[in-house]
């Protein structure tokens, strides 16, 4: 199958990708993120030019998605520098900016370390910050890479798990190129069988309460040219009885030594129904998600966010679309003080998940000893250090 979802790059032949980019105007560098709160209505920019306003669009899920965390942290960590912020500072901010995602961590140690090394060699201040901004690009061009390999690992996989045919694939939260520096982790896989003739239908999860299936999978669906059908969260049940599931794939946050995943909420669902009904439970996700520091779920952080995202509906946000606006006149759907449960992710442990599908290749069944085999770091030098 043709890469033909090549890296995309500026004049310069920097990498950019569809959700977020570096740019280097008069005024000074900033970073220019694809606003993905105010998606699909909106094709939305949000320029940050400082870190702060980088942090807040990460907790304000203005970009999101495990890969794309990581990119966007060593871009900002790039930004500091270059910008003359504190970079020790900007970077402890970064990396707990969201608890989840390791590659956010990763990222931002990736560039913290480069811009370290360049000081302790005698580099001045410029030029670290420079050595900051060549290790953030490596981070976007190797998730671009990673994303490419994924959806060819991904395909093959699903040939050999349902042979011939077209098929009908479920998937929950948003994994295409808004997660990513390329063309994404579940979707770029559900990418590849269609462009192959071979997808029947995908079936979106519309992911509540933030609806990352029914806004942002369906408009990546929808320009793919695929055919696709939006669901409730609590529909998913009755289509696998039906018959109608194939395969459900979908991306993950954080996956432990052990093979336990965390992703969005609603996953663990999807795999215990996966299971019942015999139908393969497949997550793709490049190695910066495998966390060999943590050893299996009890040593994951699953990040609760705010009551109000269950018990209200957004309004539009403020017109000028800066980092953080809240949103206009929400609509309360519960009545007033009620408390709400909200986690943003869940855990599916091991022995649930058919496949992890890597850019190094496919662990099935998930093993520990499997999973180092595939994304050692130790080998690659991406290894984690403390921030
Ligand atoms: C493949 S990373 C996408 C991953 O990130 C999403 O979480 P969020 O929208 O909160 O950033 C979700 O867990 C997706 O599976």
């Amino acid at each position: 199958m043709a890469d033909q979802h090549a890296l995309r790059t500026d004049a310069t032949g920097y990498p950019v990708s569809a959700a977020l980019r570096w740019e280097e105007p008069p005024e000074g560098p900033v970073i220019v993120l694809l606003d993905q709160r105010r998606l699909p209505a909106e094709e939305a920019e949000l320029v940050c030019t400082d870190v702060p306003a980088l942090v807040e669009a990460i907790r304000t899920l203005a970009v999101r998605g495990a890969p794309l965390l990581g990119v966007a942290g060593a871009y900002g960590v790039a930004l500091a520098a270059v910008r003359g912020f504190d970079v020790e500072e900007s970077a402890a901010m970064l990396a707990h900016a969201r608890p989840t995602a390791v590659n956010l961590a990763l990222g931002v140690d990736r560039a913290v370390e480069a811009y370290r090394a360049a000081l302790k060699a005698g580099a001045g201040a410029r030029r670290a910050g420079e050595a900051a901004l060549a290790a953030a690009r490596a981070v976007h061009r190797e998730d671009a890479r990673a994303s490419s390999l994924m959806a060819r690992h991904g395909f093959d996989l699903l040939d050999e798990l349902l042979p011939g045919g077209a098929h009908q694939i479920l998937t929950h939260c948003n994994t295409g190129s808004l997660v990513s520096g390329g063309e994404g982790t579940a979707f770029g896989v559900a990418r590849a069988v269609h462009e192959a003739g071979r997808l029947r239908r995908l079936w979106v999860d519309e992911t509540r309460p933030l609806l990352q299936g029914a806004r942002l999978t369906a408009y990546e669906a929808a320009r793919a040219g695929m055919a696709y059908t939006v669901l409730t969260d609590n529909a998913a049940g009755s289509l696998f009885a039906s018959g109608e599931v194939d395969a459900v794939l979908i991306g993950a946050d954080r996956i432990a030594a052990d093979g336990a995943v965390a992703n969005k909420v609603g996953s663990y669902p999807l795999a215990v129904l996966a299971r019942y009904h015999h139908v393969p439970f497949v997550v793709v996700a490049p190695c910066t998600t495998v966390d060999p520091g943590t050893e299996d779920a009890t040593g994951i952080e699953v990040e609760q966010r705010p009551g109000h995202e269950v018990t209200e509906f957004p309004g539009p946000l403020p017109a000028a679309p800066e980092a953080g606006g809240a949103p206009v006149a929400s609509v309360a759907v519960a009545p007033p003080g009620a408390q709400a449960y909200n986690p943003a992710f869940d855990i599916t442990p091991p022995e649930l998940v058919t496949a992890i599908v890597t850019e190094n290749g496919v662990v099935s069944p998930v093993t520990k000893g499997g999973l180092a085999e595939l994304c050692d770091r130790s080998r690659s030098g991406n290894g984690m250090m403390s921030i």
